[in-house]
Order: C-alpha cells, then structure tokens, then sequence
C-alpha cells in the first residue's frame, strides 16, 4: 500500500485550499485547510479515490450517526474532487499519542490517566448509544480540542467504526471472524487472540489497556519490541498480550485499573457496560488523590497534589505498601514544582523528625533542578526506606540519561545505574528500572524507529492463533542462553542501534523472568553494556 507521505496533493480540493499537513495514515492525510469563501479553518481528511482501503467513503456514513455529542468531531462536508475524496471536520488539536510522546514517552500522571477515562468511557458510552462501535481506540485517534475546548478529548478517525445495532436495533451475532480489524496494542483479546467478533465489551477493554499503557514505564510489555515486522512476530505479540494478568500488567497502581480491565473481560458479548459506574469510580480515584476537575483533561498536568485528600494507601498482597503509581506521580509533581522556601515549610512534606535520624539519610531526596534546596519525603508510613532511596536515584539517572548528549555520559550513567542495583537488597527490577532502560533504549535508538506508529494494524487472517500457548515465564537456563548471546552481540555492536535492540531484548528478558529478577549474568550484561557505550562511537 502506498504510503500517504508520498502522495502529492493538489493545493485546492472542493472548497477547501490545503494548508500545512497534520498526520498522515495508511490510507489518507489529514491537513489544516481553509473554506475559500468563509475563511473556516478546518481538518480535511483526503484520499485517492482508487486507493485499496478508501476508509473515507466508510467513514462519510458514519459521522452523520455520531454528530452532536461531546468529543465527536463535527463533519462540516464531505465528498469527491477529481480522484480526491475529502471528508471537512472541525479542526482539533494534538493528540494523545503526540502529546504522551512529546513528554518523553515516559508515564503519565495519575490525574490525566483519570480524566482520559473518564471522556474516554463517555465518549464510548455515547458512540455505542448510537448504535456504533469505534474499534480502533487507541492514543493516536483521541485529540484534544483546540482552545477553549482543548479540556475535552475528541475521538476520531472512524475508519474501522461499525454498527453493532441492525435497523431493527438487534444485536450483531457473535463469531470467529476470518480477519482481524484493530491495531496491535489496544484491540483486546478477545478481537487480537482469539478472533472474536468486536462489541461494546471490546471498544472499552482497549480503553482499559491504553490507560495501562500510558501508567507504565516504557509502556504495556508487547508494545516494547514494536511494531510486529512478520507473522512470527505478530504471534508473538498475541501471545504475550493473551498471556499478560490484569494484576501484573496494573501491578503498583491503584486498583481501579485493574479492576477495570476485570470487568470488561468479564462482560458479556451482548451486554451493555455500566459507564457510570466506571465514570464516577476513576472520578473518586481522582477525589481520592486530591485532583479536582478531573473530568476536564489538563495538559501539561498541574502539579501533583502534595497530599491525596482520603486515598487509603492499604498495601495490596503483591506489592509494596505504597502504590508505585502515587510515588511517581508525586515525585513527578514535584520535580514540576518550583519549589521555595515558604513551600518547603508546608507541614505536608515529609516529617523530618522521620527521616533525618535515619543512617542512610532519607525517604526521598530530589534536588530543586538549578539545585540548593532539598525536599524530603517520606510516606509517613513505616515506609520501605531503602526501596524508595533506590527509586529516587533511578529516577534521577533516568532523567540524566534522557538528557545524556553522547554515548560516553550515557556509559557513566549506565554504570552508576548497575551500582544502584548493586548497593539494594532487592535484585528485582522495579518499574524505574525499566524506565531506565526505556530512557536508555531511547537515547541510543533512532528515534523514528522507536517512536513507532502506533496504528500499523489493518486487516489479516488471524487463525492459527487459536492454537497458541499462553506463554509462561522463561526457564533459568533458557534465559542465561538468551543472555550470553545478547552479551556476545553486545561485544560486537557497532553502533547505537544496536545497542538499542540489545537494551530492548534486554528488558523483555527481565520481564518475563520470575519475579523480573535481575540474576548475576544481567548485572553482568548492564557492565558490558557500559563499557561498550564507552567504545561505541555515536553515528
Ligand atoms: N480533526 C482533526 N484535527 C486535527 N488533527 C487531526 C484531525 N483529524 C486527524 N488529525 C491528525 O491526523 C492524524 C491522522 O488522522 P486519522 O487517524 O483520522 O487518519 P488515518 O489515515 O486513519 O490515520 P491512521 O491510519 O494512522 O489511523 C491524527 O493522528 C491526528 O494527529
């Protein structure tokens, strides 16, 4: 299929004259382009009309199905000029694919993943009250709107939307379909796995997985590796989407997440979510963590709130008493603060009678960036020091390497980050471990192959599947096989993509070893990898 950036346009279509290009997709791009005689500025979607996938056309019928309701774009005309077909919308804003990328790809904050799912799951709920199913939710098709609507996220692209309602508003009937429909990281398993015919259950499980994605460091485990290139690869990636439990993918963060992804599992092909339900659950999270508003999406996020108004902070059975996704959304407030004097004598932070006794110094260190001042956290709790005093400074290296200007800064910093491992009891490899590698992995990958789009899916016959094995973990010597080739490609590397592919496959390893513990070979592969950034030359 051709690709669209490839494409010339003509500078005029219909009454429309194109301005400067806003995305391009698989079957069409998207301009910003002015009415001739109004002045309005809209989104013209454009295609070849012999294109092989002409969603434009499909799209034309649905857009009349949603119009008026919240976050449902405006279709203002549509139709075909010369060999160009043109749907005109309202023109929007970013999306949240760029915006999530923008902010170094790294998680989001508790409050925005709150108020995406609380429009997400509205804007479902509105879709499927139409009789529509969207079926390609993912962040590259929720934009926000341009300002004063830039609070509100919009969905778009309706190119694989459906009509799960007949005339006679009976329900589609549930099969094994002979293709797939959907994108790689969100189309549920349901769809993705096992094949099944898409309805309400699946448009709000992608919901669920995106909102996983964008609260875990380096994102959900089968998004790592990228874009599936082959079958093998794409059977790979099913498999370990199939194989993956709510509690690990969710495992740190509050448990409306996971409970979420529970619950559209458990619904039934036919049946009708509760919204509301949901709604006002991702609301009181928000209530809970002391966000206000949550429902209007805030970007840049303001800060995190020093203290969650009410959220009981109870440990779960699998996890560390305190949620993981509290302590990164606190220190990624705080690291936002400008942070003075008068700030630092709030009561809220920290009490440093707790803290200051302590041999090895503190909760949680973060130095104000131009850096005198020092904030000190603790939990309050009995709080597990030394696991917090080892997250602070992975933090603090992920952030040195996102900034790291050449390969041999990144093999000091890689260094500094295998002493940390070194110097923790622990030798499991927390969530800011893996944002180190993806901090890492980023530096030294291109960066337009690593950010990759996250839409590449289209249709293919998905059957085999069925067969498939949920994968367990590695065996331990399987996975020290696997790490004496990944060493000796590391020896030989030549250059930063490489290096990159070895940090990737690195942490897809420890992902999939028990407990994601970091055995005496894996402390020895991070060694190497900094030496061998100290010899690689950055091309
Ligand atoms: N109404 C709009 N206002 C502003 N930008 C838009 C609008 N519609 C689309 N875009 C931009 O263009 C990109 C591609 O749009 P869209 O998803 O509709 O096209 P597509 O050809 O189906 O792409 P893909 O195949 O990648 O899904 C979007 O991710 C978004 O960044």
């Amino acid at each position: 299929m051709s690709n669209m950036s490839n494409v010339s346009f003509p500078p005029q279509i219909g009454n429309y004259l194109l301005g400067q290009p806003l995305g391009s997709g698989v079957s069409g791009s998207t301009f910003r382009a002015t009415h001739i005689h109004t002045g309005q500025a809209v989104a013209l979607k454009v295609q070849p009309v012999d294109i092989s996938y002409p969603t434009n056309t499909h799209e034309r019928k649905i857009y009349p199905l949603l119009q008026g309701g919240v976050g449902m774009p405006t279709l203002w005309a549509s139709g075909v000029w010369g060999r160009w077909d043109y749907l005109a919308m309202d023109l929007l804003g970013s999306s949240l694919d760029r915006l999530y990328r923008k902010a170094g790809k790294n998680v989001m904050d508790l409050r925005s993943a709150c108020s995406i799912a609380i429009q997400l799951i509205s804007r479902l709920e509105f879709m499927h009250s139409r009789g529509v199913l969207h079926r390609d939710v993912q962040l590259g098709n929720c934009v926000i709107g341009l300002e004063p609507r830039n609070g509100t996220i919009y969905m778009i692209d309706f190119g694989f939307a459906k009509r799960y309602l007949d005339h006679k508003q009976k329900h589609i009937a549930n099969r094994t379909e002979r293709s797939f429909i959907g994108n790689y990281w969100f189309s549920s398993v349901n769809v993705h796995c096992r094949g099944k015919t898409c309805s309400r259950r699946d448009d709000l499980e992608s919901a669920a997985l995106l909102l996983l994605h964008v609260l875990t460091p380096g994102g959900l485990p089968w998004t790592r590796s990228g874009v599936p290139r082959d079958d093998v690869a794409h059977d790979r990636l099913k498999r370990e989407k199939r194989g993956a439990l709510p509690e690990d993918l969710a495992r740190g963060l509050p448990e409306e997440f996971e409970e979420f992804l529970r619950y559209c599992r458990s619904l039934n092909f036919t049946q009708q979510p509760d919204y509301a339900h949901w709604r006002k659950r991702f609301h009181d999270l928000a209530n809970d963590l002391g966000c206000t508003h949550a429902d209007k999406f805030i970007w840049p996020p303001p800060p995190a709130p020093l203290r969650p108004a009410s959220r009981p902070t109870k440990p779960r059975s699998h996890q560390s008493q305190f949620p993981d996704a509290y302590v990164a959304g606190l220190l990624q407030g705080l690291a936002r603060l400008n942070i003075n004097k008068e700030s630092l004598n709030r009561p809220v932070l920290g009490d440093k009678k707790n803290v200051q006794d302590n041999g090895r110094g503190m909760g949680l260190l973060l130095k104000k960036p131009e850096g005198t001042e020092i904030i000190v956290i603790s939990d309050g709790e009995q709080g597990p020091v030394h696991r917090y005093n080892k997250a602070a400074r992975i933090v603090k290296l992920t952030q040195a390497a996102g900034q790291a200007a050449d390969n041999r800064v990144l093999a000091q910093i890689t260094a500094n980050f295998v002493k940390v491992l070194q110097d923790s009891n622990s030798r499991t490899l927390t969530r800011e471990g893996f944002a180190f590698l993806d901090a890492l992995h980023k530096q030294l990958a291109d960066p337009s192959v690593f950010i990759i789009p996250l839409r590449t899916s289209k249709t293919r016959s998905s059957r085999s599947q069925e067969e498939e094995e949920i994968p367990g973990e590695d065996a331990p010597h399987e996975r020290r096989n696997r790490l004496n080739i990944l060493r000796t490609s590391l020896a030989k590397a030549q250059d930063n993509k490489t290096l990159a592919r070895l940090v990737a496959d690195f942490g897809t390893l420890i992902d999939r070893a028990a407990g994601r513990k970091l055995t005496k070979d894996s402390i020895a592969f991070l060694e190497s990898m900094a030496d061998r950034l100290q010899v690689v030359v950055q091309v």
